[in-house]
């Protein structure tokens, strides 16, 4: 055994003498739901636009005339209806719950869609955090989702171990502020997906830069950017640099980021056509 057992097998790689059977976390897809390609965004902190990126990756695709479905992992702090708008309850029957459509068709799941009020606080502990996100991949009816896009928790702690280890995702993206980039908070993101065994399928940079719409000048606000040398250093590509927009923030405060006009994400989603291309046909559920 290594010194520095940490005696959770399923996240060594170690072939020693103490090696336990390993435990199988993963949880079944509904089995009236079929959902092809399961992407996950992550960041290592909050704030840094995760959901923003969640929301514009669902809306490029569901243009591209691919069906597209937001599970919102972000459990305490949800923000994906109220960028879409969304207020409604979700409704079920004795078969299971029913996901919210936006104004577009994107299917969303979030526990906003199940508290009383928009305004009540999830005041609950990792394990019903992580039950619940569980749920949402086995007791929510996900009609047909050619891509369905998870906005993890940010970090790496408890809730989104139980994403990896629970959904099978085939890939994520990890979205970062230049701060985040100059400290080890992204590496820890990238370091965490690789123990698990998950694709990165690429990096994003949020907040990168603003364009003055008087002088036309570009502005680092947040710093020199430094994705690309933190791309190279993890050998990912660079999905997008995306600046800071005044109506990217407007338009989630109105609900309304559907109708954000911009193709600020097409080069991830030439990347993720090309991860569900021929492969659409060998689906991710049950
Ligand atoms: N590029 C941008 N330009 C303008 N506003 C932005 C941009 N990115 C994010 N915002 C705004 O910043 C706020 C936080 O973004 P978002 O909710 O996507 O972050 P997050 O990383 O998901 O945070 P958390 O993990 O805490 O939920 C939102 O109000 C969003 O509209």
């Amino acid at each position: 055994m290594s010194e520095n057992c940490s005696q959770n097998c399923n996240s060594c790689s170690e072939q020693c003498s103490e090696r336990k059977e390993e435990t199988d976390f993963s949880e079944k897809l509904h089995e009236m739901s079929n959902v092809k390609k399961v992407i996950g965004i992550v960041s290592g902190k909050g704030g840094v636009g995760k959901s923003l990126v969640t929301s514009l990756l669902a809306v490029t695709m569901n243009r591209k005339g691919y069906h597209t479905a937001i599970l919102d992992a972000d459990i305490t702090g949800p923000s994906i209806p109220k960028a879409f708008g969304i207020t409604e309850k979700a409704a079920g029957d004795e078969f299971g719950l029913f996901p919210a459509t936006s104004k577009t068709g994107i299917e969303i799941m979030s526990t906003n869609l199940l508290l009383p009020r928009e305004s009540d606080a999830v005041i609950w502990r990792g394990p019903i955090l992580g039950g619940v996100v569980k749920q949402f991949w086995s007791d929510v009816i996900w009609t047909d989702i050619d891509f369905m896009f998870i906005d993890m928790p940010p970090g790496t702690g408890d809730v989104p171990l139980t994403v990896f280890q629970s959904i099978p995702l085939d890939g994520i993206i990890v979205v970062a502020s230049p701060q985040e980039l100059v400290s080890m908070i992204v590496t820890k993101a990238v370091n965490m997906a690789k123990t698990m065994n998950i694709p990165i399928i690429g990096l994003v940079e949020n907040l990168a830069y603003f364009k003055c719409p008087d002088c036309g000048n570009t502005y680092q606000i947040f710093g020199e950017s430094s994705i690309d040398r933190v791309a190279a250093q993890e050998q990912l590509p660079v999905l997008a640099k995306l600046p800071i927009d005044p109506q990217i923030a407007g338009a989630c405060d109105k609900g309304m980021i559907e109708f954000y006009e911009g193709s600020l994400l097409d080069n991830a989603a030439k990347i993720l056509e090309r991860l569900g291309g021929n492969e659409n046909e060998n689906s991710s559920s049950e």
